[in-house]
């Protein structure tokens, strides 16, 4: 299980979130809906480790985390990956489409290329696109090189926060497919973050509205 329990996120004197619990578990896709501004994105940060909370605590399959960011131990840090919705401020400008993949595998010495070549495949891009650099690319192909880096070390916790919202229905529906193809052989839970009720409806078992803006 991944938990959060009373989390408490203030931005300046504002709570974005206020004793907040949630559970995710594995094997499972949990849809998190709701309108702008609800805390659904703040929720997915602090889940996938990148924002510390002012209060609570989160634990991955019962390992309370201590640290956050680059300060969470390695162990913890890979076990939860996310996918934002804008691939542009998730990536360095300078990598290739190829290295982009292979760079979380690389930076935990467990480089891995025929792994990042099947999932390079997997999410649809082909060979002439991994030599690419991200301004050669669409947002839709970026956003492929990114959920394949997310995969690449087999987290036990995927977070996909809109993931699909700046994608056409084709590529949307292609994601998810990947997405939901890995849990299914992994047994990884996920969280399918968005503000479209339709596609929640369609992708996950249970979905969980916040209702406060
Ligand atoms: N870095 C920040 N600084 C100040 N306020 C912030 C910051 N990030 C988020 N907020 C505020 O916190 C609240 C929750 O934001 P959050 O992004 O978690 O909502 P959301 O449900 O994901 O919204 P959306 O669907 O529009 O992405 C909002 O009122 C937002 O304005």
């Amino acid at each position: 299980m991944l938990e959060a329990r009373e989390i408490t996120v203030r931005y300046g004197r504002q709570a974005a979130l206020d004793r907040l619990s949630f559970t995710l578990e594995p094997g499972r896709t949990t849809g998190l809906g709701g309108p702008s501004g609800c805390g659904k994105s703040t929720l997915a940060r602090v889940l996938s480790l990148m924002l510390r909370p002012a209060s609570g605590t989160v634990t991955v399959d019962g390992r309370t985390v201590r640290g956050w960011r680059q300060r969470a131990p390695r162990e913890l840090r890979t076990r939860v990956a996310l996918v934002y919705q804008q691939p542009r401020l998730a990536v360095d400008p300078r990598l290739t489409l190829a290295e982009i993949i292979a760079e979380p595998s690389a930076a935990a010495g467990r480089a891995d290329p025929d792994r990042a070549a099947a999932l390079a495949a997997e999410t649809g891009l082909t060979r002439d696109l991994l030599t690419r650099r991200p301004h050669e690319v669409s947002d839709g192909q970026l956003q492929r090189a990114c959920v394949a880096r997310a995969l690449s070390l087999e987290p036990r916790y995927l977070i996909c926060d809109e993931m699909t919202t700046m994608l056409d229905a084709s590529t949307q529906a292609h994601l998810v497919a990947v997405v939901e193809a890995y849990r299914e052989r992994s047994g990884a839970g996920v969280l399918a973050v968005s503000h479209d009720d339709v596609l929640l409806s369609r992708w996950a078992h249970r979905t969980v509205r916040f209702d406060r803006p």
